[in-house]
């Protein structure tokens, strides 16, 4: 039987535009009018252009910019997969609520609104401002079973799609990824592993910091997860009800809905874009809208952009996640796009050139 929630996502990714080569090409002969030798500024002039390809626009109004932190809990941590205790989850969201993470702290200086939502999360925190979604109280351990259900997967999804979907309609056209739920690098190793074909060896990091003891257990737990779930490659859900998160799904969904609303979306860390090679599973008409902020500390990530097809922008050796890497690159896409439209052209300026 074909769900409510499997049309609706339907819906969503049949609502997504193919990237506009016409408009990327007016921004590349626009970037090259400009009083510079061509392409010197490097990766902003290729964000100008991949802007425009995506939006449509030649100068997208990006200054409603969100960014989403998805909330959820691991059964995995059972497991003794993560230096800190799955109680953290909760605590880092009031923290998020009343201001007081790195990501609070980067959205305030980008001129961004944080959004946290709860997708998934064990403990029913009812704070003020905290979006409920919630799907399910927590994963159940992916070493001895599957995470969640498949429709529970889809409903993860789907939260992500109609949250983004709201946020469009108040006039936000800029979103990153964020989350926050000890043993989600578990889980997005095991994610992975599945979809890219590299062993557990090479996809498990330290996560929040575990020593070489906790790093050979937690690989352990990736191989015996995927051995017990035998999840299917070819099926995003299935990869994500198996052996995912509910914030992963939540975001993948996040990373939907930004493309069927023709709106960038900057991915953060090693849980982002393990959420992002889920949605270019379900479609790659949403890598279009992908821009990777920076290459995170945790082992694997460089592999994971590599199997987006995406190159960092900024290298800073940060490991943390929340967003914090992808709100910090706001201000890149801002800086993008007012040199595309406040530059002097060789023209207007009376430079030379040959
Ligand atoms: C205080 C604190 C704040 C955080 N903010 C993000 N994470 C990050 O750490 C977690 C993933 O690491 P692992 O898989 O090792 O548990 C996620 O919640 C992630 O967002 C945090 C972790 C902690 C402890
Ligand atoms: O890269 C990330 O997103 C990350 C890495 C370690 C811990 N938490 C998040």
């Amino acid at each position: 039987m074909v769900s409510n929630q499997c049309i609706q996502l339907g819906q969503a990714i049949g609502r997504i535009r193919p990237f506009n080569e016409k408009m990327a090409s007016l921004a590349d002969r626009h970037s090259d009018r400009l009083t510079k030798p061509p392409g010197s500024l490097g990766k902003l002039e290729r964000m100008a252009r991949q802007l425009a390809g995506a939006t449509g626009e030649m100068w997208p109004d990006l200054s409603r910019k969100a960014v989403i932190v998805m909330a959820a809990d691991h059964g995995v941590c059972a497991e003794g997969v993560s230096a800190f205790p799955q109680e953290v989850t909760g605590q880092m969201v009031v923290n998020f609520l009343k201001g007081g993470a790195a990501v609070n702290v980067l959205a305030r200086q980008a001129g961004a609104d944080v959004y946290c939502v709860d997708v998934g999360m064990k403990d029913d925190v009812r704070e003020e401002g905290l979006i409920r979604r919630n799907v399910k109280r927590g994963t159940d351990n992916i070493a001895a079973g599957p995470a969640m259900d498949r429709e529970e997967a889809i409903a993860a999804v789907m939260a992500g799609v109609a949250l983004v979907d709201e946020l469009a309609q108040q006039g936000y056209r800029l979103f990153a990824t964020g989350e926050m739920g000890i043993g989600n690098t578990t889980a997005s190793a095991a994610v992975v592993s599945v979809l890219t074909g590299l062993p557990p060896e090479t996809t498990v990091g330290r996560g929040t910091g575990i020593d070489d003891a906790g790093r050979v257990r937690k690989v352990e737990v990736v191989e015996r997860a995927i051995a017990v779930n035998r999840p299917d490659p070819t099926d995003a859900f299935d990869v994500l009800a198996k052996v995912g998160g509910l914030e992963i799904a939540g975001l993948a969904g996040v990373i939907i809905g930004a493309a069927a609303n023709g709106c960038p979306v900057v991915l953060d860390g090693y849980i982002s874009s393990a959420a992002a090679l889920i949605a270019k599973q379900v479609t790659e008409m949403t890598l279009p809208f992908m821009f990777a902020s920076h290459l995170s500390q945790e082992q694997g990530h460089a592999k994971l952009l590599e199997a987006l097809g995406l190159s960092p922008l900024l290298h800073l050796d940060m490991r943390l996640g929340e967003g914090t890497g992808a709100v910090l690159c706001f201000s890149l896409i801002d800086a993008s796009l007012r040199l595309m439209q406040e530059m002097a052209t060789f023209e207007s300026a009376g430079v030379s050139r040959k």
